[in-house]
């Protein structure tokens, strides 16, 4: 009897057809596949998720797998990457997935990728806040930036590990040290505060979440959240009470999920769910699609500060345009300045952790 190869040979072999020529990994590649794409030519993108087997990586790599989009899937982490791979190679649809496990694998998982997506890191228990997590987070976020500038410079990079806040410039400073920095192609996830803002916002106008949509800008922590409830879609009017309540529940959302899990971790279908939305809109982008448009937290000159979130215009390289926040009332003037103060620290400290 011939030997059984193991999961990741198996895919390899099936799948060697879809490996891409040296040529097409270097710039220009991602519209190159999108045309052949649009004509119904080339399979899609390849997407790496670095953190794959964790909380967010599980579901995430699932949800994933079920893009049309999405032609190869490597989901990569230094723990259970093989078992997540096997399992989620046997959903039938198109993309290939490939597993990586471990720092020594971490190169094979990023060469070529069109978008690396990281919810890799520790996640909060009880009583923690987000920049808790810096002293572990931002090492693992260090390192795998290091690989994404040596093996896909030009991917675009959506970072979900925590403080956002700060994971996001250490990103850009790691880019910068390695001279592959395009802050176009740099992008914080902030989407599950709008999609906990849609919620909760729709509840309480008695809507149904997917009419709605609420702008959250600032960053990904407590105060630095600040839903714009003068510009939510449909235009809606609140009592200072509603505002007053929806406020506080968007910017402490995390921090309920945190309480009701109870230690076992935070957020993490809700994010895979956020997570695949916000990758959807990049790959759109990538496409070519016109009008997508999302909150981020990215390089900005919308105020003082080097990063902030606002809705951003994604295209063919990425953040193609940053909006500005558009008129705010008095509450969400206020809003915005305690959040500037708070980012600012947050922003450099993760400078900072690069450069000292
Ligand atoms: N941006 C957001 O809105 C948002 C929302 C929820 C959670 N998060 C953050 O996402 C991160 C992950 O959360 P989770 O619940 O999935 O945690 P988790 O512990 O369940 O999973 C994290 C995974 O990362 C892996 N990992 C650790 N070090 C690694 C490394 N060096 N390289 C590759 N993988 C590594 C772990 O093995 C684990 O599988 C946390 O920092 C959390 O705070 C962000
Ligand atoms: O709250 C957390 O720690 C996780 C995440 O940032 C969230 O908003 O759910």
């Amino acid at each position: 009897m011939k030997p059984i190869p193991d999961v990741n040979e198996r895919i390899a072999r099936i799948s060697a057809h879809l490996q891409p020529p040296k040529s097409q990994m270097e710039e220009g590649s991602v519209l190159r596949r999108a045309n052949c794409r649009a004509k119904g030519g080339a399979p899609g993108f390849r997407v790496a998720i670095l953190g794959a087997a964790g909380g967010i990586g599980q579901p995430l790599a699932m949800l994933m797998k079920m893009n049309p989009l999405v032609s190869v899937l490597h989901l990569y982490d230094v723990v259970n990457a093989p078992g997540v791979t096997a399992d989620i190679s046997h959903m039938d649809t198109g993309a290939v997935v490939r597993g990586f496990l471990g720092q020594q694998q971490l190169e094979a998982a990023l060469t070529g990728m069109d978008l690396v997506i990281i919810p890799a890191g520790v996640p909060r228990k009880p009583g923690m806040t987000r920049d808790d997590l810096f002293k572990i987070n931002a090492g693992i976020v260090k390192t795998l930036c290091e690989g994404i500038a040596k093996c896909c410079p030009r991917a675009i990079v959506n970072l979900i590990s925590n403080p956002v806040n700060s994971t996001v410039p250490i990103a850009a400073e790691v880019f910068k040290k390695a001279g592959t920095y395009d802050p176009k192609r740099l992008l914080g996830v902030t989407m599950l505060d709008v999609v906990r803002a849609n919620t909760f916002v729709a509840e309480v106008l008695g809507l149904d979440p997917r009419d709605v949509d609420v702008p959250v800008v600032g960053g990904h922590a407590g105060v630095t959240i600040l839903p714009l409830l003068s510009q939510v879609k449909p235009p809606s009017s609140f009592t200072q009470e509603e505002i007053n309540y929806l406020t506080d529940r968007i910017q402490n959302g995390g921090t309920e999920v945190v309480e009701a899990k109870a230690g076992a971790g935070s957020a993490t279908l809700s994010m895979a769910y956020a997570a695949v939305k916000f990758a959807d809109a990049c790959l759109r982008g990538l496409r070519g699609d016109a009008g997508v448009v999302e909150c981020a937290f990215v390089s900005s000159q919308v105020t003082e500060l080097p990063f902030f979130a606002t809705k951003v215009r994604l295209g063919r390289t990425g953040v193609e345009e940053v909006y500005s926040l558009g008129p705010l009332n008095e509450y969400e003037r206020i809003g915005l300045e305690k959040a500037k103060k708070e980012l600012a620290g947050s922003i450099e400290k993760g400078v900072s952790f690069i450069r000292s």
